[in-house]
């Protein structure tokens, strides 16, 4: 593909540079890592949180680079073109280079409830015909797919590989997960999104956002700037920071639709919350549906409204989509019962890396636990470091037992991470290596107990220094379960 048309119209200040030789070069492919670059790809240089991609241009032409993008002019072996937002030109471009996108794209940001969000939407698509897809923290699941992923939103030029591929399989409806990072990185402005949804928001990644504000104004770029104006904007109504999310949706000129107890698209008028299933009477317009849904954790419900109002809000009809939340399947590692005890006690997998969740997923089977609630949770290395203390006074506060443990202590001193939780959690005990952890919190279970081993979810390995060992919390729960049975 010619520069000229890889660029589009979207970069005024690339016109004139566009009109040289420049443009009529001929483009192989993409890059923003000068270590993938292939000969006659273009490289765009991006300033990272570590590094410049400014600082590798001489390397990306080693490699056969055919033109570089870049914040300002470089001197350089091959020619350099400037664009104000080298990351927005990626985006542009990656989309423009693939192609293709399945017709109807929908993103979810929020803190808590994306994965669960994009999962639902899916299914929902999906028990009403259509082929669906879902990319986020959990990987690529379609009608053909079920593959692991690394970001929970990928860099442009591998989401819009996969997109272009999923179009080609037939796929014709997507839900994508809109990481805060993803958001502020631009990595998804070349997709065109059909709608899109806020769940909440609490504390996370304070190490990359400055201030909550800052978080904040990250998530609502995907109002502000990439949903088109006029497209629905469905936000979960309940939180502290609904209305907010409200005020941007409507001030970039989209149709509002909230959805929870104070919701207007949805409303939620009665939950009743057991331990497998929520019993939610939902009203739409003058219709009102009584739903059983069949996941354990109240925070679902919210989840379930948020996916419903995206699907309806893609031409679902209310009847269908309704009926398919009685068929839901929790994303893998999202309070997910792996197994029990002879006697009942339940051992639960779950997600909960951040305070509010933790909180949510402790409060959410409190209720139907007749003994103690057991968890088992560490923090990660090189991520807020402020969420630890927090995460271990919510622990002693709203669970009977605590083990701290390792979560993926990347490149910190995994005793020193454990120490910031221990700090604020006299109530628990400190085993440093997760497998044992599990195993002892699993012993310890007698009938009524609940075990919360919280933090890595779907997670399949656990990186220690620079280096990821294959590692499963269900597959530790349930080799615990076993030893206890023989
Ligand atoms: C902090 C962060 O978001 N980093 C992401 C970001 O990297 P970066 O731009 O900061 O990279 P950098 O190392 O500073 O380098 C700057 C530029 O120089 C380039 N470079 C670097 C070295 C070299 O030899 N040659 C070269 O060209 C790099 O490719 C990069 O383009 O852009 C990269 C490409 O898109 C991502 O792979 C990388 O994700 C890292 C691996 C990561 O761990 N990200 C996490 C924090 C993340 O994004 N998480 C979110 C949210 C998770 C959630 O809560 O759900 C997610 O969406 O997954
Ligand atoms: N709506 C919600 N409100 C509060 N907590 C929730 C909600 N949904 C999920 N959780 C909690 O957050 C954990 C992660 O859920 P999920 O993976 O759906 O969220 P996410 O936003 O994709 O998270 P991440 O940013 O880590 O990818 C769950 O295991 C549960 O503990
Ligand atoms: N997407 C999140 C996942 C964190 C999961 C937790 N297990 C950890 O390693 O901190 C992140 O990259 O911050
Ligand atoms: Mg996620």
């Amino acid at each position: 593909m010619k520069l000229r048309d890889l660029a589009g119209d979207q970069f005024p200040e690339l016109e004139a540079q566009l009109e040289g030789p420049a443009g009529l070069l001929d483009i192989s492919g993409l890059s923003s890592d000068s270590r993938h670059v292939a000969p006659g790809n273009a490289f765009i240089a991006v300033a990272g949180t570590k590094a410049d991609g400014a600082g590798f241009i001489v390397d990306a032409a080693g490699r056969g680079a055919a033109v570089v993008i870049a914040s300002q002019p470089v001197d350089a072996p091959i020619p350099v073109l400037a664009v104000k937002e080298p990351r927005r030109f990626l985006s542009i471009a990656a989309a423009r280079f693939y192609g293709s996108q399945p017709d109807t794209m929908v993103a979810v940001t929020g803190t808590a409830g994306k994965t669960s969000v994009a999962s639902f939407t899916r299914q929902i698509w999906a028990h009403a015909g259509h082929a669906a897809a879902m990319i986020g923290t959990t990987g690529v699941v379609s009608p053909t797919r079920n593959e692991y992923g690394a970001l929970t939103t990928p860099d442009p030029v591998s989401l819009h590989k996969l997109l272009a591929e999923l179009a080609d399989e037939g796929v014709t409806h997507a839900s994508m997960e809109a990481s805060s990072h993803g958001l502020d990185q631009s990595r998804l402005d070349g997709v065109k999104l059909a709608a899109a949804a806020f769940t909440n928001l609490g504390r996370d990644h304070m190490d990359y956002h400055p201030t909550v504000e800052a978080y904040m104004a990250a998530k609502m770029r995907l109002f502000d700037r990439l949903l088109p104006k006029g497209a629905p904007a469905v936000i979960f109504a309940d939180d502290a920071w609904s209305a907010q999310a409200v005020r941007a949706a409507a001030d970039a000129g989209h149709d509002v639709r909230t959805v929870g107890r104070k919701g207007d698209y949805l409303t939620l008028k009665r939950v009743e919350h057991f331990r497998h299933k929520q019993t939610a009477e939902i009203h739409i317009g003058d219709e009102i549906f009584e739903v059983d849904i069949p996941l354990a954790g109240d925070f679902q419900v919210a989840n379930a409204l948020v996916a419903a109002g995206l699907a309806m809000s893609t031409g679902v009809e209310p009847k269908a989509a309704m009926a398919a939340l009685e068929k839901l399947v929790g994303a893998s590692g999202r309070l997910e019962l792996v197994g029990h005890t002879k006697d009942g006690a339940l051992a639960y997998v779950d997600y909960a890396h951040k305070p509010d969740a933790l909180e949510n997923v402790l409060n959410s089977v409190r209720p139907f636990t007749t003994g103690r609630v057991i968890v088992v949770f560490g923090c990660g290395g090189d991520r807020d470091r402020g969420k630890r203390p927090i995460m271990g006074e919510i622990a002693c506060r709203l669970a009977d037992v605590v083990i701290v443990t390792d979560d993926n202590p990347r490149s910190e001193e995994p005793a020193a991470i454990r120490a910031e939780i221990m700090a604020a959690a006299p109530c628990a005990s400190e085993i440093a290596d997760r497998a044992t952890a599990i195993r002892e919190a699993v012993a310890m279970l007698k009938s009524g107990d609940t075990l919360i081993v919280a933090g890595k979810g779907h997670e399949e390995g656990q990186t220690i220094g620079a280096v990821t060992l294959p590692f499963s919390d269900h597959a530790e729960v349930r080799k615990a379960l076993e030893e206890l049975k023989s």
